[in-house]
């Protein structure tokens, strides 16, 4: 019976903390004194532990002791919420996370063992807690309706935002309002019409470069993922910056250096990831001055390119591409709402040739495997591509935008394969969600995975790939796909994505035949994108 006292104290403490005032995360001295009895009443039980199966083991014991003690700080509001029984004590799920075979299983996995709720709560380092947001409901209201009651948490912007820039990525609040604004005419339909020539004739030369490799071959096996980041980056920098950033045939100088900042080798890795939450940056170890001489010439060469066509604007020459591409755009609105200093403008830049090509280039990488698994859908695709491209009044951007089946194939990539996997959110207030109050401070997680998988959507299938499940979707089903999320902070570069990832698919398509990937897919994790592991390799068959 005396396995029961902690547990029940423990009830009793929570309903008299909960009546004697509003949940909030700070502890009061009733809530203390609640506290040390409890912790007193589970000591009691410490001489029974290991007396019979019934009371269990004694790293059990104390395992469970450690949680009912630490359930005391956890705000009351959340304290009933699901959460998984097999957290490691200071670590949560973190291992469990980083040892499962995607980025995004884990969160998945939670999901479907607590069907029906709007957030399950688990634990990460020091057993903070952390909501998973797992209802179209709660997602509205995080993401539409109380977007700027969260924003980045410290340790997220730690950890990133000294290699992205601050940007329209990390910016909060008004300022976030007024960037955003500013920002947003450069990626509006008109501007995006002007690209698709520049996104077609990438896609060309990519077609071209791959029909090299095949060489006097009928087919070869492929990587793609290094193919696809080369012509993504190739793309985002002469179309958003105005820059020569890539090549598809080499190695270039700036993918070098952005590779040794976002993908470091060895303990690099690891000093990246826990710099966000101890500062190490300080010590004086190669992996850190490897970092930081790589940053700097990162930000040498973007600065050059802002000077470069800073001295252009004051010309009065547009930019090559865009009326107004990025950075021209940038420097005429200076000193308006928001001064679009160096530096700012830096962090912009910094913002889309991060968020901008590895995104695109992995989603198209997760499409090459499903086209290669799949001949049936791979030869409706090209039909209705070669239609169009073969269309004697050339190709317009309403074309290759409208083109149903390619326009199914790339929403079901884009929801199976969603290439940022995870994205955390910190309450900068109290706010209720879907009723349950969030208190400030709190950390939510909203994992496009889970929220692109929801049977509430999509019914029991929703794990499937099945392109023809978006024949006939509403307007409203807008929230069906979570991949570049919804409301004031969706992805700013959507639109300019899908159609890359168009006339890429549209090209290649139409040329190579996608056979035989190499068994099923591995992906980095721990990994801040949803990537292969060792890149995918796929066969390409030329076709006449
Ligand atoms: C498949 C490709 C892409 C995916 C899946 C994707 C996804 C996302 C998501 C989910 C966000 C919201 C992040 C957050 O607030 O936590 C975001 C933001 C952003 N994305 Fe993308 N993105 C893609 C491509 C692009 C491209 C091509 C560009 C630029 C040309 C771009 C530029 C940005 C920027 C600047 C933001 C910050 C927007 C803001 O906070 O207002 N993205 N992206």
């Amino acid at each position: 019976m005396l396995r029961w006292v902690a547990p029940a104290s423990l009830a009793v403490a929570g309903i008299i903390h909960d009546l004697s005032g509003p949940p909030d995360q700070s502890s009061h001295f009733a809530y203390q004194i609640l506290a040390a009895y409890t912790l007193l009443m589970a000591a009691l039980q410490l001489p029974y532990a290991n007396s019979s199966k019934e009371t269990g083991s004694w790293p059990q014991y104390l395992t469970s002791l450690y949680y009912a003690v630490t359930e005391y700080f956890m705000p009351s509001s959340l304290r009933n919420l699901p959460a998984p029984d097999d957290d490691t004590p200071l670590l949560g799920q973190t291992i469990t996370q980083f040892t499962a075979d995607n980025p995004s299983t884990r969160y998945l996995f939670l999901s479907r063992k607590f069907p029906r709720t709007p957030f399950i709560r688990f634990r990460v380092f020091f057993d903070a807690p952390v909501l998973l947001v797992t209802s179209l409901g709660a997602a509205k209201e995080v993401l539409l309706k109380e977007c700027y009651a969260f924003k980045k948490p410290g340790w997220f912007f730690r950890g990133v935002a000294e290699i992205s820039g601050v940007g329209l990525l990390f910016s909060e609040f008004d300022a976030h309002k007024a960037q955003r604004k500013l920002l947003q005419p450069c990626f509006s339909p008109p501007n995006l019409k002007k690209l698709l020539p520049v996104f077609r004739e990438k896609a060309a030369e990519l077609g071209d470069y791959a029909d090299k490799l095949l060489g006097k071959d009928e087919k070869k096996v492929l990587e793609m993922y290094s193919l696809h980041t080369r012509a993504t980056l190739v793309v985002i920098g002469l179309t958003a910056l105005g820059m020569d950033l890539g090549s598809l045939e080499h190695e270039t100088r700036f993918q070098e250096i952005y590779d040794q900042v976002f993908s470091p080798p060895g303990i690099g890795q690891l000093i990246t990831f826990i710099n966000s939450w101890v500062p190490l940056r300080w010590m004086p170890i190669k992996a850190n001055r490897d970092f930081i001489s790589a940053m700097d010439e990162l930000k040498d060469m973007l600065r050059q390119a802002i000077r470069r066509r800073k001295a252009e604007v004051a010309n009065h020459k547009e930019g090559v591409l865009m009326t107004k591409d990025l950075i021209g755009y940038m420097l005429e609105q200076d000193g308006a709402d928001v001064a679009f200093t160096e530096d700012v403008i830096l962090g912009h830049m910094l913002n889309i040739v991060g968020a901008g090509h590895e995104t695109t280039a992995s989603t198209l990488t997760w499409g090459a495997y499903e086209l290669a698994c799949r001949p049936d859908i791979q030869g409706e695709l090209r039909r209705e591509i070669r239609m169009v491209l073969d269309s004697e009044t050339g190709t317009s951007y309403a074309d290759i935008d409208r083109i149903p089946k390619l326009d199914n194939f790339v929403k079901e990539v884009l929801r199976m394969y969603p290439s940022v996997p995870a994205h955390p959110r910190e309450a900068a207030r109290d706010v209720v969600i879907s009723g349950v109050v969030v208190p400030k401070g709190t950390n939510v997680m909203i994992c496009p995975a889970v929220l692109n998988q929801l049977p509430e959507v999509w019914g029991d299938d929703g794990r499937e790939f099945r392109p023809s499940r978006w024949e006939g979707m509403d307007a409203n089903s807008q929230l069906a796909l979570m991949t570049f999320f919804q409301g004031p902070r969706q992805c700013i570069g959507k639109n300019f994505a899908i159609l890359e990832m168009k006339a890429i698919l549209c090209e290649m398509i139409s040329r190579f035949q996608f056979e035989s990937p190499e068994g099923a897919p591995t992906y980095d994790n721990p990994s801040m994108f949803l990537r292969p592991r060792n890149g995918l390799r796929v066969v390409l068959r030329r076709l006449s």
